[in-house]
């Protein structure tokens, strides 16, 4: 299974320029992650500081126990093989064949036999689709097999993590889609932790665990899909919707008059679509269950509007594990008590030093606080005062 990413009060600049601050979230172990954020949010940035190639001024990113901030350079190579990474234009070499580029890691990084490397590379062009493109050079073909050979290159060395920088950049909608499947796939085939960073919203919508959102210098939020995409914060909904009015604008720096925003808040995300499923015949993504798992736990600390989708997607069996009564038509499930196996009784000389037995609980009675912070609306703070902290002032307020 991939490890886990803890991203820790990150801060990060160039001279005067802060790019982001107080950046705190977790990439759970195997599971995909997407960020968003609007052009020049630093979502590049990051992908650099997670591999170390940035050093951010403040903050942890602690991955297997190492603070790669921090720790020397010998212990930050090591961690750098945990990773495999997938460029916007896929870094290839113009004037090496597909192979040879996807093979150049191992050659690179290690002492691997030639018929062992051609063993490896036929393995990672196959899980791309890319059998019988060896010989191809990447001039000779398509944007999305170039980025599905960047992707192969990504996997010869058995990544534990996979950052993808935008995946949809250059492709069409359909190319994108195929490539989306290739990395769910992927995770169900290796069961890697994944972060992609992406502008897509189909992407953003159908393909992640979890998503996160870069805005003016801060984390937005970041957690279960169900949460931002059920959101109703201004910028997710003009985000999500695509539309030119709200406080994203040419410059990052608009300010956003009442009215725009009166206008927007009539306006909601659009309706949550299912994830992608693996493809027939690939193994199932285990990431699935054990998020399913890890949300219930959370459950109560969320958004209702999140809560209620995260419930849509559990089977009548699960709703009753978990302690909910299945949905009556139209309407989300309602809670009752947790469900228990019933205990076989005890041999009556036994009862007296078996403490009373707790009923367990799959979820914690009392709201416990996210593990990937940053997500003012899952707090029961008031959504205005929640607005201004992470969104500004509007125009005119003190
Ligand atoms: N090495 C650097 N030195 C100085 N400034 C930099 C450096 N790298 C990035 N920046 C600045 O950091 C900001 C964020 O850039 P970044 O490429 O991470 O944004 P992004 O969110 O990935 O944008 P896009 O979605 O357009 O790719 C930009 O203003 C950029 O000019």
């Amino acid at each position: 299974m991939g490890v886990e990413v803890v991203v820790d009060g990150l801060s990060k600049s160039f001279g005067a320029q802060t790019i982001w601050r107080d950046v705190t979230l977790t990439l759970p172990p195997g599971e995909i992650s997407v960020l968003l954020g609007p052009s020049g949010t630093g979502k590049s940035v990051f992908l650099k500081s997670l591999v170390g190639l940035l050093k951010p001024e403040r903050g942890k990113i602690v991955i297997n126990g190492v603070d790669i901030c921090t720790c020397p350079e010998r212990e930050l190579y090591e961690v750098r093989k945990l990773f495999g990474v997938l460029f916007q234009d896929g870094a290839l070499f113009g004037s090496m064949n597909l192979f040879d580029n996807i093979a150049f890691p191992l050659r690179e990084h290690t002492r691997k036999s030639e018929s062992e490397i051609r063993r490896i590379v036929l393995e990672k062009m196959e899980m791309v689709g890319l059998i019988g493109a060896e010989e191809k050079l990447p001039g000779e073909i398509s944007g999305g097999m170039r980025k599905r050979a960047g992707l192969a290159r990504a996997l010869v060395l058995d990544p534990e993590i996979i950052l993808v920088d935008e995946p949809d950049s250059g492709l069409d909608p359909v190319r994108t889609v195929l490539l989306n499947q290739v990395i769910v796939d992927l995770n169900a085939q290796i069961d890697a932790t994944i972060l992609i960073v992406t502008h897509d919203i189909n992407t953003a919508r159908t393909v992640p665990d979890n998503i996160g959102m870069l805005y003016r210098r801060n984390l937005v939020m970041f957690g279960p899909r169900e949460v931002l995409l059920t959101s109703p914060e201004p910028v997710v909904v003009q985000f999500l919707n695509g539309r030119p009015d709200g406080p994203i604008g040419m410059t990052e720096e608009k300010d956003t008059g009442a009215d725009e925003l009166a206008r927007l808040s009539e306006i909601s995300v659009p309706p949550m679509m299912p994830q992608l499923d693996v493809t027939p015949g690939m193994p199932e993504r285990t990431a699935v269950r054990r998020r399913k798992e890890r949300v219930l736990r959370q459950l109560r600390s969320l958004a209702p509007s999140a809560q209620q989708e995260i419930l849509k997607t559990l089977t009548p069996e699960e709703l009753a594990l978990y302690g909910f009564s299945a949905p009556a038509t139209g309407a989300w499930p309602q809670q009752t008590e947790p469900i228990a196996p019933t205990p076989a009784p005890l041999p009556q000389d036994e009862v007296a030093d078996v403490p009373q037995q707790v009923r367990p609980t799959p979820y914690p009675r009392e709201p416990e606080a996210p593990p990937w912070g940053g997500a003012p609306e899952q707090t029961a703070e008031p959504v205005e005062s929640s607005r201004r902290r992470w969104f500004g002032r509007k125009r005119g307020e003190q």
